[in-house]
């Protein structure tokens, strides 16, 4: 029954060019090697991931995260350039993102994930596309390592039915821990206390421990998928395959090797490369293909659009040089919403935030399925936010070893934009980086955020407790003049627009969503009509989260795992 005679990990091609497995995963990143992992516990199924990076589980770059940001700009991160200047950091090596991010284990509200289903067909109701469906799968992910006293002491707490127990993905608090939390919450990090707080990405977790006993699933490195080979390419298109190259840093294979996939072709590449890797197949927008001599085989206008990126702007102060009396990986998080926010002005901001929707939906549309579709789907992220009250703001309070500022620093980013963007090949070469347009603050409610955000946060900085350790506030200080107001908003607009950077979470680029909303996959994340091609990472979600991703990439991974499963 195995039909590669090879396994574990390999960077070479030997014995997989021109194998057939029954499912290949393209990308090993977070998603990728999670539904590897749960498809091969089957020893019937074969299955074959490839991933564009190396294997660098043994790099500190990757297992300390204590090192947090030093894999940033070199071989490890695509780096991918957006508009402004900015970049979107992500993960080019074995575990994907999960190999270099800040391991933050956190996960959204429950109405966020309840208004997944609200966006699907009513007939997919029952498909549990929602808080009682996800919350046992991302508890299923996790292996919680409760803190020990000496953890509580210093502010960690926990709740145990909200966390899994003998999952893969080991969180926990860090060796490192310090403080005495107020007015914000300590959050546990994908890490294993046990074994030196070593980064639990999703390589660590899903991979190492079954690689050399898994013998029908093979994760080929150092090579990138090209594209889909289609058998059949009238609808329902039928992947037969891919076509791969070689990739390292210095090295861009000319030659075209091939893997044959007898039932599914599963992507995994990342929310910037997975509706790339679509569009280069000849799935995606005709207005896009034809200019690009692709033959579009699916024209499927919404791949690619309702990019969601966040923005993130920074505060610092100086501080008294009072002990930080920890080490490690930074915690700590307030998650305000837009009534906290605005306070006794939140009438006038729900009031512009209900009757401003049309026009938001028109001027995005262009960026999504259609005016009417996109406001339909702002209608659910406002009642997420009106009526659920879910942050709108992350506090991310940074005061460990990456401290780029001062001693206290913030970063601090709008959660929750309604600005769309989206990725568009440029070319018909595989290795070249698509465009990427987040159309950053361009709905301007979000810069309204923003500016809130930190003005909340410059109060913050001058009320006690924190004002006690704090000398004064130096970023940005005098460059955005306080008044009785803390600043205009007019000189907070500019600071922000000169200094933002992109947070590293896009979503929603191959949305799950119903086809009259322009939904790329349905909910059972096949690309509509295609008969077996899915898609299974961040590029799914169709709104953002008020939260960092990864906990969520794992539970839709474990997911979809399931309903792979269900469907053979
Ligand atoms: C710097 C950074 C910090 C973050 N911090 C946090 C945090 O603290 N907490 C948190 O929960 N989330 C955090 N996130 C977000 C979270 O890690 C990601 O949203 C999540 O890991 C995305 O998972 P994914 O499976 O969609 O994509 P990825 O994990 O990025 O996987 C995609 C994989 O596909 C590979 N690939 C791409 N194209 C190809 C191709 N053509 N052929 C073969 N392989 C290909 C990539 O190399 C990559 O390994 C952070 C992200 C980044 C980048």
């Amino acid at each position: 029954a195995i039909a590669s005679p090879v396994f574990g990990v390999t960077s070479s091609p030997d014995g997989i060019d021109g194998q057939s497995y029954d499912y290949i995963v393209i990308g090993g990143g977070t998603a990728g090697l999670t539904v590897a992992s749960r498809l091969s516990e089957d020893p019937a199924v074969s299955v074959l991931v490839v991933e564009a990076g190396a294997d660098d589980r043994d790099n500190p770059e990757v297992f300390d995260i204590y090192e947090f940001t030093a894999a940033f700009f070199g071989p490890l991160d695509w780096a991918y350039p957006a508009e402004e200047g900015r970049t979107i950091n992500s993960g080019k090596t074995l575990g994907g993102s999960s190999s270099i991010n800040g391991g933050l284990w956190t996960r959204g509200s429950m109405a966020q994930y309840d208004a997944w289903t609200t966006l699907l067909e009513e007939s997919d109701a029952d498909v549990g596309w929602n808080w009682n469906g996800l919350f046992p799968y991302m508890r299923k992910s996790e292996h919680f390592l409760p803190p020990n006293a000496d953890q509580i002491t210093k502010g960690a707490e926990f709740d145990p039915a909200v966390h899994g127990s003998s999952g893969p993905v080991f969180s926990s608090f860090s060796h490192g821990i310090a403080g005495h939390p107020n007015c914000v919450t300590m959050n546990p990090l994908s890490i294993n206390y046990d074994a030196n707080d070593l980064r639990s990405s999703s390589a660590q977790s899903y991979l190492t421990p079954v690689e050399n006993t898994r013998m029908n699933w093979v994760t080929l490195v150092q090579h990138l998928v090209t594209k889909i080979v289609w058998s059949q390419t009238t609808i329902p298109l039928v992947a037969s395959g891919i076509e791969f190259a070689t990739y390292t840093n210095t090295t861009n294979g000319t030659t075209r090797y091939t893997a044959h996939a007898r039932k599914e072709v599963i992507l995994a590449a990342g929310a910037i490369r997975s509706p790339a890797i679509l569009q280069l197949s000849g799935v995606g927008d005709s207005d896009l293909l034809g200019p690009l001599n692709i033959t579009t085989l699916l024209d499927l206008k919404t791949v690619g659009k309702n990019l969601q990126e966040q923005t993130n702007t920074a505060m610092a102060c100086g501080g008294t040089g009072f002990p930080v009396d920890g080490t490690g990986p930074d915690d700590t998080i307030a998650y305000p919403n837009l009534f906290q926010l605005f306070g006794n002005a939140s009438n006038a901001k729900v009031a512009e935030l209900e009757s401003s929707i049309p026009e938001w939906a028109a001027s995005q549309a262009v960026n999504a399925y259609s005016a009417e579709a996109l406001e339909t789907i702002f209608r659910a992220q406002a009642d997420i936010v009106l009526t659920d009250k879910a942050p709108m703001i992350e506090m991310y309070y940074v005061t460990g070893p990456n401290v780029t500022f001062d001693q206290i620093a913030v970063n601090l980013w709008q959660l929750l934009p309604f600005s769309r963007g989206q990725v568009a090949i440029v070319s018909t070469d595989p290795f070249e980086y698509p465009n990427i347009h987040v159309n950053y603050f361009n709905v301007s409610f979000d810069l309204d955020i923003q500016v809130a955000g930190l003005k909340l946060l410059r109060k913050i900085f001058r009320t006690p407790p924190i004002s006690d350790l704090s000398t004064g506030e130096t970023v940005p200080g005098a460059a955005v003049p306080d008044d009785a107001e803390g600043g205009s908003d007019a000189d907070w607009e500019a600071y922000i627009m000169a200094n933002f950077g992109s947070v590293m979470h896009p979503v929603g680029t191959t949305a799950m969503l119903r086809r009259e909303l322009g939904g790329v996959v349905d909910a059972h994340l096949k690309v509509y009509d295609t008969a077996n091609v899915r898609v299974v990472d961040a590029s799914i979600f169709p709104i953002q989260l008020s939260a960092h991703l990864s906990a969520t990439v794992y539970g839709v991974a474990e997911k979809a795992a399931d309903l792979i499963k269900a469907a053979q």
